[in-house]
């Protein structure tokens, strides 16, 4: 029997490099931050579990907060029950009366929890020596359907549905697990995309995407039109016709404005087209996707929480699902999103832009395509390569592919004099 100790609370801040841009239309000069959260133990392993929301500069602050008034849920209580029963911790948090009333299910608070879940996902695949995305794979149909809260969702999927779709990927489960080991999960790349980058750099990191095995880059667009046709001009030029191109506008425009825009765009046959405009918008984004079709809209990673990706779903209104490792609440909710997206049969393909995230969400789209949706068809992880030297695990990218993850965990542990230089 062990308790919960500790609960430490970083904020992290990495100040944009000269060689790293990562602006967009609505980000100009983002600082790459996380609020990092590391829970402790008494147990004798000494095994320590880490999650973490990214977020931009000052913002981190109040992420902080949220993060470290979670504390007193935590600390004190009993490991070993807290680790076999996910789901049941996830409920407590996130229909606590008290917290609900802070969203419910939304912003900083919600965020707050998922790194506290994450965490403690960390934790429990450290201590049972396995990556999180083979313990994942590993849980059979009915212990994942009770990591799921099914309330609000049961009008477009129930528990019984959820079953079936997770017995229908089980009897390949091993294949899949060899084919991920010997292949690795595809990846696209957003690298040459920045709106901070000069022609040169845009033309040199495309070229040396494809040179590198990638079939898809995405470019920021958004700013200025003018700028867009100019920017994806180089970019399809020195791609070629057989590279996909996907844009991504970061909620800049309104939903006539989109329209318009993405129509002048479209001569360079887009991949997709993501975040047209604000997150929250259900009806605008069905109507993007109606107006813009057959390319597809893409969003998620601003996505609040798994009733919003339900009606995304059941609206039409996206084509390509981008779920965050840290922006619902932890692994269970994504769960619950993999398996709206399956029932839905929309690819997800997660959003990684930021830090930590790739190491984060590879976990979570190698479980889809082992024990959810069943398949990689159609779907591709985001790839930066910026600040994965951070991590304990870095992201392993090889020949366009994420390579399955090996240590025991959930990815999310950075390096302590990473901490220690960039902690404020
Ligand atoms: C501010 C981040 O860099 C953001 O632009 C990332 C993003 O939207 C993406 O990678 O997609």
């Amino acid at each position: 029997m062990s308790k919960f100790t500790r609960f430490v609370v970083d904020d992290i801040r990495f100040p944009t490099s000269t060689d790293f841009d990562g602006s967009d239309a609505m980000n100009p000069d983002p600082d790459y931050s996380a609020a990092y959260v590391r829970i402790e133990t008494d147990a004798e392993d000494g095994l320590t579990g880490h999650g973490f929301v990214f977020t931009i500069g000052r913002g981190n602050d109040v992420q902080c907060a949220a993060i470290a008034a979670l504390q007193p849920w935590i600390v004190g209580r009993d490991v070993e029950e807290a680790l076999a029963d996910l789901g049941g911790v996830w409920r407590e948090l996130v229909h606590d009366s008290q917290l609900r009333w802070l969203g419910p299910d939304k912003g900083v608070i919600h965020m707050a929890i998922g790194a506290v879940v994450n965490a403690l996902w960390d934790l429990r695949a450290k201590r049972e020596g396995v990556p999180l995305w083979l313990l994942l794979a590993r849980l059979s149909p009915e212990q994942l359907v009770d990591l799921v809260d099914f309330r609000y969702l049961s009008d477009a999927l129930t528990r019984e549905q959820a079953l079936d779709i997770l017995r229908a990927a089980e009897p390949h489960r091993e294949e899949r697990i060899a084919a991920l080991q010997r292949d690795g999960y595809p990846g696209y790349t957003t690298t040459p995309g920045w709106l901070g980058y000069s022609d040169e750099k845009l033309a040199r990191l495309s070229r040396e995407a494809v040179a590198d095995g990638f079939t898809q880059i995405k470019l920021k667009v958004g700013a200025d039109l003018q700028e867009d046709i100019r920017r994806l001009s180089i970019a399809r030029e020195v791609v070629g016709p057989d590279i996909r191109i996907a844009i991504d506008a970061n909620q800049r425009w309104d939903r006539d404005e989109a329209i318009a825009w993405i129509r002048e765009l479209s001569r360079f046959d887009l991949a997709w087209v993501e975040e047209p405009t604000s997150p929250d918008d259900i009806l605008a984004h069905a109507a993007i996707a109606e107006a813009i079709a057959p390319v597809p809209v893409a969003t998620g990673e601003h996505g609040m929480n798994r009733v919003l990706f339900k009606q995304l779903l059941q609206a039409k209104a996206l084509g390509v699902l981008q779920i965050d490792a840290t922006r619902v609440a932890g692994v269970n909710e994504n769960i619950a999103i993999l398996l709206l997206a399956a029932k839905f049969g929309v690819p997800v393909c997660p959003h990684a832009g930021g830090v930590g995230l790739c190491e984060l969400v590879q976990h979570l789209a190698m479980f889809d395509g082992i024990a959810v949706s069943g398949t990689t068809d159609g779907r591709m992880i985001e790839y930066v390569a910026h600040l994965h030297e951070h991590f304990a695990e870095p992201v392993e990218f090889v020949d366009a592919h994420y390579r399955a993850p090996k240590l025991p965990g959930s990815g999310a542990e950075m390096l302590a004099a990473s901490i220690a230089e960039y902690r404020r």
